[in-house]
Order: structure tokens, then C-alpha cells, then sequence
């Protein structure tokens, strides 16, 4: 925004606009929407903007460099693809087009068990651009063990390079977009494919994914001892959690509030991160994804302790935009945008900015009181 008058919108909003126009009303409600009021989804985006960078002068830095290292990844970006449910909604290509368009940016891809894609197909695309992409898979502990073994078998079998479990679903969020839209299911030639042919499946059918408010570490446990992937945690919120999944041999964490989808309650995820990075002092990789929209969210979530962030909204705008091409331009955007932050920022790579460089806005930053 300059001088009062409208703001130019950058490319993020240029394709949230085209989905918006494009995609069925219902479709993108359900990709908008979150929990309750929708509190925790509006204050992901909204804790970014309360925040200020003080850019470091004079370092010498040169041009910042954004790759990352990740547990099963070498990403050339530190801004990974959040799981999200149902591609297929946006664009025929699905997550087809995700996953070329993540593999193309060398940005990791968090594939959903509720794609509308096969694992296998997913990864396929991924490394039909890129031999070495590093696609993870994302999957919520099902009731029946066997389930939940199966899904983590298929991953590994289609050369998924890690697991993310996502622990803040005890049961699903509360949306009232999809309530008065009546929107719980996918419409007819669209199906959950990752839950075909598995123990308790309907033949030629799809099992249910459940939620289950009974899962415990206990579960957890069992996942990680049968099965060699390096297990990543979404959704954790609370320092002791964190210290917990450190104590039980997770790779990493995610800080994430599932984009205000679930716990309409919970803080924003950039305000929850500080805590939980001081608690995991890096022992382990701290991810953040929830309201990430611009170069300068990234650079402050990296100060703030994250490896690196993900963004579930902006690739699902992209992708019902331009598909691929549109889900090239999102990472493509935040890539750059995100070099020339850190570059500003006096940073030579992602691990460069620090915790003092970020400061509230507002009156009371500048006069303390
Ligand atoms: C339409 C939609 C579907 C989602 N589906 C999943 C999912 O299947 N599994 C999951 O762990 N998180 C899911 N999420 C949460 C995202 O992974 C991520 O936490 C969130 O979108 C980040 O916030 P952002 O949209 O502001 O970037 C979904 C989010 C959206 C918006
Ligand atoms: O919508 C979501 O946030 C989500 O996580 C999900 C999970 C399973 C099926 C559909 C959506």
C-alpha cells in the first residue's frame, strides 16, 4: 500500500481472485473457510502483519541463498506445499499439477492423505520433472492400526522421503461454510484414492478417513517403531508437545493451527512459534505453516526459529487459477520475494535472521509503553 490509495495487488492476490472467479462457490468455501468465527484463520495472516523486520546493515552478506535442509530433502526453497485435501476440486490435473509444479521450484511437497490422487501417482509427477523430489506424506493415525500401517507402507513403497502425522484433528473442525452448504462429501468422480484397497474398504470402494479423539502417543509409537520413515508432527501448538515429540524421536515439528480449521481458539501460528522453537532448541527442525503470504512472513517465521514454512491457500489459489503454471507462480514468488527479504534483511541464507530482528508494530514498539 502507498500514499492512501488502493494497494496494488501483488501475484498471491492476482491468483486468489482468478480461483475465487473460477472455482464452484461451494469449492471455494470449503478451501477458505475455517473453524467457528474463522478467528484463527483471519489471525495467522493478521499476527504476520503486527510484526516488523529490523533489517542488519553492512554484513557483507551478498546474495542470500534460500535453499534448506529438511529431514529426507535438500529444498531449493524453504516454503513447502501444506497437505491439502481434494486438488481435484481446483483443477483437472489435480495434484498431478501440484506435484510437477512443486518438483519444477525444488520446494518440498507435503502430499494429503485425502488427495484425490494416488501416493503413487502423486510421486510420479513429482519425478517425472525432477528425479530427486522429495515428496512427504501426510496422514492422520487411523482407529484401525492396519489402516494407518497400509497408508505408511504405500507412502514409503512410492518413494515418500517422510511421514507427516497430523496430531490436531481429534475430530474434524467445526466449518460453518460447508454446514450451510451442505458440503461433506466429494462430488460425484472425485474420490479419496489413497483409501482404496485397504483393510476394511468397500471393493472398488474408498474407506472413510476417520478422526479419532481415542489416539494417544501409544499410537504414535507404533507407527514410528514398524515403519523406517523419519516422522514429522503437524499441528502442535503447546512447548510441552513439542518437548514431547523431541523425547519421542520426531524429525520435526510443524507449528500449525490447520489454517484456523480446527481450534478456532488457538493463537495464531507465528505467536505459538517462539515458545515452541525455545522448547525444542533446536534439537529438531521447526516448521510453521498459517498465514504465510509474502517473502517477509517467511523471513520472520525464520527468525522466529522455523527451517522453513509451508502454505496450504495460496498453492490451492494458484492451482483452481492457472493450475500448474499458476502453483509455479505462487512458489516462484515466495521464493524471490523471500531472497530479497533476506538479502534486505542483511541475511546470507535462511538460518541468518535472528530473534532480535523482529519487532512488534504499533505505537507502543516505539515508545515502550
Ligand atoms: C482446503 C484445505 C484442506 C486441508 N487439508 C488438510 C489435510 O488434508 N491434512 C492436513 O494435515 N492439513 C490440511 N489442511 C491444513 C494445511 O495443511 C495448513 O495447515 C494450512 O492450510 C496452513 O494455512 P494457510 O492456508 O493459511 O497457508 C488443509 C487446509 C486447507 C485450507
Ligand atoms: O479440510 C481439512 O482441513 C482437512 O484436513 C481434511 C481432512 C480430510 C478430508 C478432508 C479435509
Amino acid at each position: 500500500m502507498t500514499g492512501g490509495g488502493p494497494p496494488v495487488p501483488g501475484v498471491l492476490a492476482e491468483l486468489r481472485e482468478k480461483a475465487a472467479a473460477r472455482l464452484d462457490p461451494v469449492h471455494w468455501d470449503f478451501y477458505e473457510g475455517g473453524a467457528g468465527e474463522e478467528t484463527a484463520a483471519a489471525e495467522n495472516v493478521l499476527a504476520f502483519r503486527r510484526l516488523a523486520l529490523l533489517p542488519r546493515v553492512l554484513r557483507g552478506a551478498g546474495q542470500a541463498d534460500t535453499s534448506v535442509d529438511l529431514p529426507g530433502a535438500r529444498a531449493r526453497t524453504p516454503v513447502v506445499v501444506a497437505p491439502t485435501a481434494f486438488h481435484g476440486l481446483a483443477h483437472p490435473d489435480g495434484e498431478r499439477a501440484t506435484a510437477r509444479a512443486a518438483a519444477a521450484a525444488g520446494a518440498v511437497l507435503i502430499t494429503s492423505m485425502a488427495s484425490t490422487t494416488a501416493v503413487a501417482d502423486v510421486t510420479a509427477s513429482a519425478r517425472s520433472v525432477r528425479e530427486d523430489a522429495a515428496v512427504w506424506f501426510q496422514l492422520y493415525l487411523q482407529p484401525e492400526s492396519g489402516v494407518t500401517d497400509a497408508l505408511a507402507r504405500r507412502a514409503a513403497q512410492a518413494g515418500c522421503t517422510a511421514l507427516v502425522v497430523t496430531v490436531d484433528s481429534p475430530v474434524f473442525g467445526r466449518r460453518r461454510r460447508d454446514d450451510r452448504n451442505g458440503f461433506h462429501d466429494l462430488p460425484p468422480g472425485h474420490a479419496t484414492e489413497n483409501m482404496r484397497g485397504l483393510p476394511g474398504a468397500p471393493p472398488g470402494g474408498t474407506l472413510d478417513i476417520a478422526m479419532s479423539p481415542a489416539l494417544s502417543w501409544d499410537d504414535l509409537r507404533r507407527l514410528r517403531d514398524g515403519h523406517d520413515l523419519p516422522i514429522l508432527l503437524k499441528g502442535v501448538l503447546h512447548p510441552d508437545d513439542a518437548r514431547l515429540a523431541v523425547a519421542e524421536g520426531m524429525r520435526g515439528v510443524i507449528v500449525s493451527n490447520h489454517g484456523g480449521r480446527q481450534l478456532d481458539a488457538a493463537p495464531a501460528a507465528v505467536e505459538a512459534l517462539p515458545r515452541v522453537a525455545d522448547a525444542v532448541a533446536g534439537r529438531i527442525p521447526v516448521l510453521l505453516d498459517g498465514g504465510v503470504r509474502t517473502g517477509s512472513d517467511v523471513v520472520t517465521a525464520l527468525a522466529l526459529g522455523a527451517t522453513a514454512v509451508g502454505v496450504g491457500r495460496p498453492v490451492l489459489w494458484g492451482l483452481a487459477a492457472e493450475g500448474e503454471d499458476g502453483v509455479a507462480r505462487v512458489l516462484a514468488e515466495l521464493r524471490d520475494d523471500t531472497a530479497h527479504v533476506l538479502t534486505l534483511c542483511g541475511a546470507r541464507d535462511c538460518s541468518g535472521p535472528t530473534r532480535d530482528q523482529v519487532v512488534a508494530r504499533g505505537p507502543r514498539a516505539v515508545t515502550g509503553c
